[in-house]
């Protein structure tokens, strides 16, 4: 029974949270996280700590085996018409426009095509993609088809967005593209970004807020504020502070993963 008194503004509380698979594997134990309304929140790890595990369970996908998951400001649970989640690979569906791929959530909910037109439309220049409704996801770049996926999850006008290492598999400019272009979606539904990435460069230029993990087991060793006015454009990304923000996070990961390390010689 979790007893702490949640911060006002906390939107969604994992305290003591552990996840023990059917096969044994121990992916989290004692994860300790709390995430603000309306923050940017970055959670960066080595591969296997469990970042995915934890974003699934904040998702609902998955059940901690033990520790508690709260939504404080919720009332009743209808959490999960307010989240949004993006994972690495866009999975559009070939066969289908980018109009109805992105329609596709409120299709679910009934929505029809004509009801849901003006949302699926303002979600698509949301993106940058107004003028490619009515395209096939074999005729988009991989940036492009990540926007589709992007814009599919903000239909819903969700006010959590949850995304597992997004632009992992894109090209670096186009990943600046979208780091900008997340940045400004973010401001403009006041969203609460929830962040999974292995790029330290990604987590300090997006967030306002770092989060280390170590595997082994799976759990927060540090949290790295980022001041929230740092204007995040060019000027930044190429500037001394960007660089020593960046140091900083990259010196709390390998801390993380030396005490993994130091975990694994115990066995
Ligand atoms: N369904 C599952 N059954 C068994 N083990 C799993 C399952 N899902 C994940 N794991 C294991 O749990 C651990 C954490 O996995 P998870 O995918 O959460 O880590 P991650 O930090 O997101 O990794 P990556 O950065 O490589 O995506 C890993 O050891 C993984 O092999």
């Amino acid at each position: 029974m979790n007893n702490r008194p949640a911060n006002t503004d906390t939107i969604v509380s994992l305290e003591d949270v552990s996840k023990t698979f059917s096969n044994g594997t121990v992916a989290l134990n004692g994860l300790d996280l709390d995430v603000q309304a309306g923050e940017f929140l970055s959670v960066l790890g080595p591969s296997g700590c469990g970042k995915s595990t934890a974003l699934r369970i904040i998702a609902g996908l998955a059940e901690p085996s033990s520790g508690s998951v709260r939504w404080p400001q919720e009332q009743t649970n209808q959490r999960e018409h307010e989240l949004s989640f993006v994972f690495q690979e866009p999975t559009l569906m070939p066969w289908a426009t980018v109009f109805e791929n992105v329609w596709l959530p409120l299709r679910l909910a009934r929505v029809s095509r004509a009801s849901a037109r003006d949302r699926v439309l303002e979600a698509l220049e949301m993106v940058g993609l107004g003028q490619s409704a009515d395209g096939y996801p074999r005729e988009l770049s991989g940036g492009m088809k990540m926007r589709v996926s992007i814009a599919r999850a903000l239909v819903t006008r969700p006010n959590v967005l949850l995304m597992d290492e997004p632009f992992a598999a894109l090209d670096e400019i186009t990943r600046f593209k979208l780091n900008n272009d997340l940045l400004r979606i973010w401001k403009a539904f006041g969203l609460t970004v929830v962040f999974v990435t292995h790029s330290v460069f990604e987590s300090v230029f997006l967030s306002e807020r770092v989060a280390v993990m170590q595997s082994r087991p799976g759990c927060v060793t540090d949290q790295i504020e980022i001041d929230p006015s740092i204007v995040r454009d060019e000027v930044f990304r190429t500037s001394a502070h960007y660089a020593g923000l960046c140091r900083r996070v990259s010196a709390a990961l390998h801390v993380a993963m030396e005490t993994e390390t130091a975990a694994a010689d115990l066995v």
